[in-house]
């Protein structure tokens, strides 16, 4: 991949794969209606779906029921291609709260059709970020909590180390699916209480005593459907 002239830290403008974890915690896969997965349920979103505090969240024309899911998000700071576990975390630059936002409307149409999640998981504005934050100044990822409030009211608060599988055992998993490179970004999977955001709402979420987002949310202007 082509070198890339900006910092990690600024790690959405490097136009890297964004891999998504699903069903990471047992209580958002028991609301979904699913069982906790034997191993990771991966998919990815396309780098365009980065939004960041000052624009909108854009709820998708096709879309009737956006829900928030928000998750620790873990930048890569170097390649990684089958790592082992126990040399996984060398491999993390940082993290940031991110939130996964899923047309669950659609994404129940996929599940009913066994068509892909990309409608569902990979629109504009889909992957909200916060700031980038240093690994040197989360001591230990597993012992987060990260939390989501809608117009003031709390929607989520969920700790990381209920996580089904840890970052270490991702890392790995992932890397030995395919190569891990310098600015990707993983997103963990959400803890339980996600639900729908309305046009106008507004998010606000984080990881607790450590970075926080506030996002408006929009609807996509007509004149865009196809
Ligand atoms: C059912 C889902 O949308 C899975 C997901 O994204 C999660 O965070 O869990
Ligand atoms: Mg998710």
């Amino acid at each position: 991949m082509g070198a890339v002239s900006k910092p990690l830290s600024r790690f959405w403008e490097w136009g890297r794969n964004i891999v998504c974890v699903g069903r990471n915690y047992a209580e958002h896969a028991k609301e979904m209606g699913s069982a906790p997965p034997a191993e990771p349920l991966l998919f990815l979103k396309p780098s365009s779906a980065y939004v960041r505090e000052g624009a909108p969240i854009v709820r998708p024309y096709y879309c009737r029921a956006l829900h928030h899911e928000v998750e620790l998000g873990v930048v890569v700071g170097r390649g990684a291609r089958a790592v082992p576990r126990d040399a996984a975390m060398q491999h993390v630059a940082g993290y940031a709260l991110c939130l996964d936002m899923t047309a669950r409307d659609t994404q129940d149409e996929c599940k009913r059709k066994g068509l892909p999640w990309t409608l569902a998981k990979g629109f504009g504005t889909s992957c909200a970020v916060s700031d980038f934050v240093p690994k040197e100044q989360i001591p230990d990822p597993h012992k987060l909590q990260i939390w989501l409030k809608v117009n003031g009211k709390m929607r989520q608060e969920g700790d990381t180390s209920s996580m089904i599988f840890s970052i270490p055992y991702l890392i790995s998993y992932i890397s030995h699916i395919f190569p891990l490179e310098e600015g990707d970004l993983i997103l963990t999977g959400s803890p339980k209480g996600v639900g729908a955001v309305e046009v106008d709402d507004e998010i606000e979420a984080g990881i607790r005593d450590v970075v926080s987002v506030r996002f408006k949310v929009a609807q996509e202007a007509p004149e865009s459907k196809i």
